[in-house]
């Protein structure tokens, strides 16, 4: 039977990575790359066609940090499909970054210098701005696009005696101590990457808490450090061609450097593969890469609060109920304004 997989972000990176190794694995795969970037993602559909020539790809105009963009494309998936097997809640951005390069300096002569190179805690910060719905940027596409999109969708994806799924690629720079129940956006503080990967596991968490007796299952992974336009926009790109040898060294001794995008999106491609009564609602999937140059998966226990967890979920709600609200007075609003053009 034919699997239906949406994929976000899908026209480059770890997103593109997962939807060719989908197809050299199923031959029943039938994809939707949801892309902002319409000629991007023709771009990735000819070059996903160019190795899989019957293959099943179908585009989707979708802006995940953009509300009406989101609630568009959701109409737009409901008249197109009847259910959906998987959504990978993929696209991500990391704006403006910042490395800390006397922290990084400190961190490679002291014991916690694998944990730095597999998490970059402490070395890295972003500067977020406001977006067009008035939502903190990274927040909005990082989570929040993907939580609408999930409420808009809910008729497909919880049906009875079908089960689907969904599929986060968060990151192991999720902290903690980077994000703020008092200030789910962060709209004051300096790592809203952080927070907002934080943010999609506990989300993950409360939607399996909610949704598993629907037949919605919820997991998130990590890709490890992947090369593709989100990291080489952290440093110039002379620097990365100058440490790419290092980088290839350091992937002898971590194995969190998996560096190539198909090795990044070996967890995904996993997940695609297991039942998911057989996964660990608590476990962040990690995809490793072994000295010998060996793709694997593994899991490790997240550290996340039941608690701070379900209150994440309803001001989650709320700012929905509150980000509907103001659309439609906004769409209120703009019909007065019609009808006061059309009567003067
Ligand atoms: N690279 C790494 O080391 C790691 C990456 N990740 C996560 O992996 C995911 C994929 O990133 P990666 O492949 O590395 O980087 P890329 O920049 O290659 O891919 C990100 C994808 O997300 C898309 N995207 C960004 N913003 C939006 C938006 N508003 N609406 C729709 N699509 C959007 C991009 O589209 P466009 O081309 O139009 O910009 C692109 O297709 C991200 O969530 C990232 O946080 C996690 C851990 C490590
Ligand atoms: C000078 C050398 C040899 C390396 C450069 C150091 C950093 C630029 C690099 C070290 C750890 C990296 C890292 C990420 C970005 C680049 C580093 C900070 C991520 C934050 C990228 C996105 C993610 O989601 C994380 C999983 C990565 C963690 C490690």
């Amino acid at each position: 039977m034919e699997k239906v997989v949406v994929v976000t972000g899908a026209n480059s990176g770890i997103g593109l990575a997962l939807c060719e190794r989908l197809l050299s694995s199923d031959s029943q795969v039938r994809l939707c790359l949801a892309c902002r970037n319409m000629e991007r993602a023709e771009a990735a559909r000819a070059a996903l066609l160019t190795s899989h020539s019957s293959a099943r790809v179908d585009l989707l105009h979708l802006d995940v940090g953009s509300v009406p963009s989101v609630l568009g494309a959701a109409e737009e998936v409901k008249t197109r499909y009847s259910r959906i097997d998987f959504l990978y809640l993929n696209a991500g951005i990391m704006p403006n970054p910042t490395v800390d390069i006397r922290a990084f300096f400190k961190g490679l002569f002291s014991r916690n210098v694998i944990n730095m190179f597999a998490t970059a805690e402490g070395l890295l910060t972003q500067q977020d701005q406001l977006n067009s719905d008035g939502l903190q940027e990274v927040f909005a596409t990082n989570l929040f696009g993907h939580f609408l999109l999930i409420r808009e969708l809910e008729p497909l994806l919880c049906q009875p005696g079908h089960t689907s799924r969904l599929v986060w690629t968060s990151s192991s720079n999720a902290r903690r101590s980077a994000f703020s129940i008092e200030d789910i956006q962060h709209r004051r503080g300096k790592e809203p990457y952080s927070s907002s990967k934080y943010a999609s596991d506990m989300l993950s968490l409360a939607l399996n808490t909610h949704k598993n007796k629907q037949g919605l299952f919820s997991s998130v992974i990590c890709p490890g450090l992947v090369m593709t336009n989100l990291t080489y926009g952290i440093l110039p790109s002379f620097f990365w061609t100058l440490i790419m040898p290092i980088m290839w060294l350091i992937r002898i001794f971590t194995n969190t450097f998996t560096l190539t995008p198909y090795a990044g999106a070996e967890a995904l491609h996993w997940m695609f593969l297991q039942k998911p009564e057989s996964l660990d609602p608590r476990a962040k999937y990690h995809s490793l890469t072994s000295g010998l140059g060996t793709n694997y998966t593994e899991p490790r226990i997240m550290d996340l609060d039941d608690e701070m967890t379900e209150v994440f979920f309803s001001k989650l709600l709320e700012l929905e109920r509150a980000v509907r609200r103001n659309l439609s007075e906004k769409t209120a609003d703009s019909e007065h304004y019609q009808q006061y053009i059309n009567r003067t």
